[in-house]
């Protein structure tokens, strides 16, 4: 089926036939001549998979990655029924990360070589289902890790600051450090974190994992987490003026715009292996308050108000980091971040105003106006 393969069929195969799958066997045909080691022009476009691709981040990822590799090599999946406008976006298709033959039939029929994990069930939710928590965010972790293994994939399993507990240092947490989770999602992100290190010990596997705060976004809903209420704030300031905070006024957690987050989801899955120094980093934009960001809120919106009503996530959120030592991010892999509190805020507020109004405009638009 494949011609005799030799390094220059290779080398002629990244440059000619790009996005090609016998450009892509030829990467993964030479030990020790990885993707990594080709010239970026002669580097074939990776075949992306995105898990649990309807939440929250998955669609920016997508596309993010759609911009950069053409729309057909980056797939989006989730085992829900997608909106009309996904589908027209770009491929979308059906993978229950609980199914393992469904999971390696959708990579090999897929061709994939970067599997992006992004199925789970968030903290909150995952407190009002534990058993389906377990399922979810272990045992389909289980699956992603070895049809990784299997098919040598470069494989993406965010973690959280929920993988901190109440005995952690807060301010600032370091990348190593205790961890000792009070959720079930906690828990089963310090399971993935040290399952992903272990197979890449044990077997070589190309694990990548960036321990995300909470993301803030416009375009997609928060999924049940303890951070929601720092998207939420945003459309009550757009509709009603009002909010109900979930959380205490003074409860100080990390917190990340999406453009971040997903930005540097991209770099480091971009990045050539030998510049990993280790495989889980932390990554921190901003932290403040819910009575900071209605401080800021206010600026805008004269009229907003705020009330404090917390919940059962206020216990959880009492146990996570304030703010994240991400200096280890910063210094092997780069990162940087974009968005302080005061952009956050104009960002998300003349992007939910234009969706209200029916108009979308162009992100280069939406920023512009967000400057
Ligand atoms: N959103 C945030 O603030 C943060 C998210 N993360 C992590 O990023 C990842 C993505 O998070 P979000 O997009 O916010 O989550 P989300 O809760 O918005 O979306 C999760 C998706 O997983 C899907 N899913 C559930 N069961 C599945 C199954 N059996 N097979 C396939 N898909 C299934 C759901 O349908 C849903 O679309 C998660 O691992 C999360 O832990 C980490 C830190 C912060
Ligand atoms: C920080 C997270 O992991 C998530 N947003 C949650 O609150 O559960």
């Amino acid at each position: 089926m494949f011609p005799a393969i030799t390094k220059s069929v290779c080398r002629s195969a990244g440059r000619d036939l790009q996005r090609t799958q016998l450009a892509r066997h030829c990467v993964r045909f030479f030990n020790g001549f990885s993707q990594d080691e080709l010239p970026v022009e002669e580097t074939p476009a990776p075949r992306v998979l995105i898990t649990g691709g309807l939440g929250q981040l998955g669609s920016g990822l997508a596309s993010l990655l759609r911009k950069k590799y053409g729309p057909d090599n980056v797939i989006m999946s989730d085992i829900v029924n997608p909106p009309r406008h996904v589908r027209e976006t770009g491929r979308y298709i059906f993978a229950d990360i609980l199914d393992f033959k469904n999971l390696q039939e959708k990579v090999v029929n897929e061709g994939i070589d970067w599997l992006i994990h992004f199925s789970a069930l968030l903290s909150a939710v995952g407190e009002a289902n534990v058993p389906l928590a377990i399922k979810v965010n272990i045992e389909g972790m289980h699956n992603i890790l070895e049809v990784s293994k299997q098919y040598k994939l470069r494989v993406f399993i965010p973690s959280t600051i929920g993988a901190f507990g109440p005995t952690t240092p807060r301010n600032p947490t370091p990348d190593l450090t205790i961890q000792r989770p009070q959720t079930i999602y906690g828990v089963a992100k310090v399971h993935a974190e040290l399952m992903g290190e272990y197979y890449h010990h044990k077997y070589g596997l190309d694990f990548r994992c960036l321990r995300f705060p909470g993301i803030i976004s416009a375009e997609t809903p928060p999924g049940g987490g303890t951070t929601d209420y720092s998207t939420e704030i945003f459309h009550d300031a757009v509709t009603t003026q009002r909010h109900e905070c979930f959380l205490e006024h003074d409860t100080r957690l990390p917190m990340m715009y999406i453009d971040d987050c997903t930005r540097a989801t991209a770099e480091v899955m971009e990045l050539p292996e030998h510049r990993l120094k280790q495989r889980v980093y932390n990554i921190q934009a901003m932290s403040f308050t819910p009575a900071e960001i209605y401080a800021e809120v206010k600026k805008h919106v004269p009229d907003m108000e705020i009330d404090y009503k917390p919940d059962s996530r206020q216990a959880i959120a009492d146990t996570w980091p304030q703010v994240l030592d991400d200096t280890n991010a910063r210094l092997d892999l780069g990162w940087n971040h974009e968005y302080d509190l005061p952009k956050l805020v104009t960002t998300m507020l003349t992007k939910i105003r234009a969706q209200k109004e029916g108009k979308q405009g162009t992100s280069a638009q939406i920023n512009a106006a967000a400057i």
